[in-house]
């Protein structure tokens, strides 16, 4: 046998060739990625005459982003900030344009309702969801959950989901809404005992939202898993802010950095918290399982859940599809609709008119029910309030932007959208466009609204804060129906007024959201006490 010594230096030119080939090989798909393929889409779009910003590798538009964000956090305008860069873009390059708003990648950027419509409606399947920063947030907690899956896996799970918010079942979860905003106007009327009190209003509805979410998706009935549901909130909300912290660092805009679970820090943090919401989750399934579908009350989803059986095979879910589906109501139901919440006050604060007029209405449609709570079949006389809430996600949809990977070669009008490119959708424009919308697009005029969306806006996807075509959102009616609730409450409860220490700046976080909190002075409302209209 030769001695180890002769063996040496073939060994080590042999470790040497691999480590020059993993590192040519690593760089070459590096400059493939962030380089050679964006440049492509760039090229092949410019060639169809669409226009954009000059490619630039890597950074793209990054730092135009940053000083776009900027100049717009001195606009009062509503939402001003939202799809800061789209906005500039499409103002200098049209309503189907290039963007390289989130460095190397390059997308097309959609702010006309007619390819909207193409891309989310008649040719829906030639697009996927894409792995992008809402991804990150919600893969760790539910990636087999409707939002997230694609396909045929998409399919069934919609269809299993779907009884789950027809009319009937909303209206049976409506008492659990009333229950949870019960108990939550009771907390707030402690705090305001002895008068006034700041209260930041967004912490709080975003809390409730979670709260009547929690008790819909699990079914919490008694106090200990309502204290592994606060558990989940307090890690739900650590969660969030490691992932803010994430997009904020700029490091997820570099392609992929979450979706590659590098190792750093942060990344081991986040994953860490998502393990410990999944084990609390898995707590709350367990108990449900053994009891078995003879209790099921079918009021929450994960009931629904247990009782379904696969039509071809009779299995049932795994505890794992059980939790992706609970995870992913957890987090695309809290957030938008405490969102949705708070950009509602917020408007009625901005408007005493508006906020007179939907108290009265409040007022008038409560005083003629038996009970302190909001019967569901009160909702539909609250017209006034439905406007305010229509108008409110117009101007501040909850969810700004949408995004769709082209799985295929795709013609969107004139444009064919070749396979791979990132198409994003972005809401605020579409909703503020004089075109579709009327002079007054940027004012706030709930009454637009008074003959239904096709009354108010001239294309039937001009109006999407809950999407459109097959991957609309499925907790549009949910959502509505405990925002009328708890405002409705909230209003016939409280006096309020904007605190002097609101600072407008809407940021867009996978749902938008008041950066500085919505601080609101809350006085109890005493049964004899004319009524105080809010905004000063
Ligand atoms: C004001 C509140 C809400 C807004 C503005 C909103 C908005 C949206 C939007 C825009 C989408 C489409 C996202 C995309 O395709 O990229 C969506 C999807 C979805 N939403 Fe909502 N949402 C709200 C409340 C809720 C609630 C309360 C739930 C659950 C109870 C929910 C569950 C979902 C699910 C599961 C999907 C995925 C549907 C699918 O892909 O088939 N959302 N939502």
């Amino acid at each position: 046998m030769a001695p180890l010594a002769s063996w040496l230096p073939i060994l080590s030119s042999t470790i040497l060739a691999i480590t020059v080939c993993c590192t040519l090989s690593i760089t070459a798909a590096v400059l493939y990625t962030v380089l050679l393929v964006p440049y492509q889409h760039w090229a092949f779009l410019r060639k169809q005459g669409l226009r954009g910003p000059p490619f630039r590798p890597v950074l793209g538009q990054l730092p135009e982003l940053r000083a776009s964000v900027r100049r717009r956090a001195a606009d009062p305008k509503y939402a001003a900030r939202v799809a800061a860069i789209a906005e500039d873009d499409i103002a200098l390059y049209g309503k189907v344009c290039i963007s390289q708003m989130l460095g190397p990648d390059v997308r097309l950027v959609l702010a006309d309702p007619a390819a909207i419509k193409e891309v989310l409606g008649s040719k829906a399947h030639a697009f996927a969801k894409p792995p992008d920063v809402s991804r990150d947030f919600l893969e760790p907690l539910g990636p087999t959950g409707l939002i997230l899956s694609d396909g045929v896996r998409w399919a069934a799970s919609k269809k299993m989901l779907n009884p789950a918010f027809y009319h009937e079942r909303i209206k049976a979860m409506s008492h659990t809404m009333t229950a949870c905003t019960s108990d939550a106007v009771d907390r707030w009327m402690k705090s305001v005992a002895t008068g006034s009190q700041e209260v930041d209003m967004y912490k709080e509805l975003s809390k409730l939202s979670f709260c009547v979410i929690a008790r819909t998706a699990f079914g919490i009935r008694d106090a200990g898993t309502q204290l592994i549901a606060d558990q989940i909130f307090t890690s739900v909300e650590r969660f969030c802010g490691l992932n803010v912290k994430s997009v904020l660092s700029g490091m997820a805009f570099i392609g992929g950095y979450r979706q590659a679970r590098l190792p750093t820090p942060l990344n081991r943090k986040i994953d860490r918290e998502a393990r410990t919401i999944r084990r609390l989750g898995l707590r709350l399934i367990k108990p449900k399982q053994a009891e078995g579908p003879g209790k099921a009350n079918r009021d929450n989803i994960l009931d629904i859940m247990l009782a379904y059986r696969d039509e071809a095979t009779g299995a049932k879910l795994t505890d794992d599809q059980l939790l992706d589906q609970c995870m992913t109501f957890l987090l695309a139901g809290h957030d938008t609709t405490g969102a949705l919440m708070t950009w509602t006050l917020y408007l009625l604060l901005a408007h005493p008119d508006y906020y007179k007029k939907a108290r009265d209405e409040v007022l008038e449609v409560l005083g003629k029910c038996d009970s302190d709570a909001v019967p569901s079949e009160a909702l539909p006389k609250l017209k006034m309030l439905h406007w305010i809430l229509q108008e409110s996600m117009r101007l501040f949809p909850p969810v700004p932007m949408m995004v769709r990977k082209a799985i295929k070669d795709t013609q969107i009008g004139d444009i064919l959208v070749p396979k791979g490119l990132n198409v994003a959708i972005t809401v605020y424009p579409v909703h503020v466009d004089k075109a579709i919308w009327g002079d007054d697009a940027a004012e706030f005029r709930p009454e637009r609204f008074a003959n239904g969306v096709s009354g108010a806006v001239k294309h039937s996807a001009g109006f999407i804060p809950f999407s459109t075509g097959p991957r609309y959102c499925i907790g549009q009616n949910f959502a509505l129906t405990e925002a009328k609730i708890v405002l409705a409450k909230l209003l016939s409860a409280f006096s309020m007024d904007l605190s002097p220490k609101y600072r407008h700046v809407p940021t867009s976080l996978i749902s938008l959201r008041p950066r500085y909190g919505l601080p609101v002075l809350l006085t109890r409302r005493a049964a004899e006490q004319p009524p105080k209209y809010g905004g000063g």
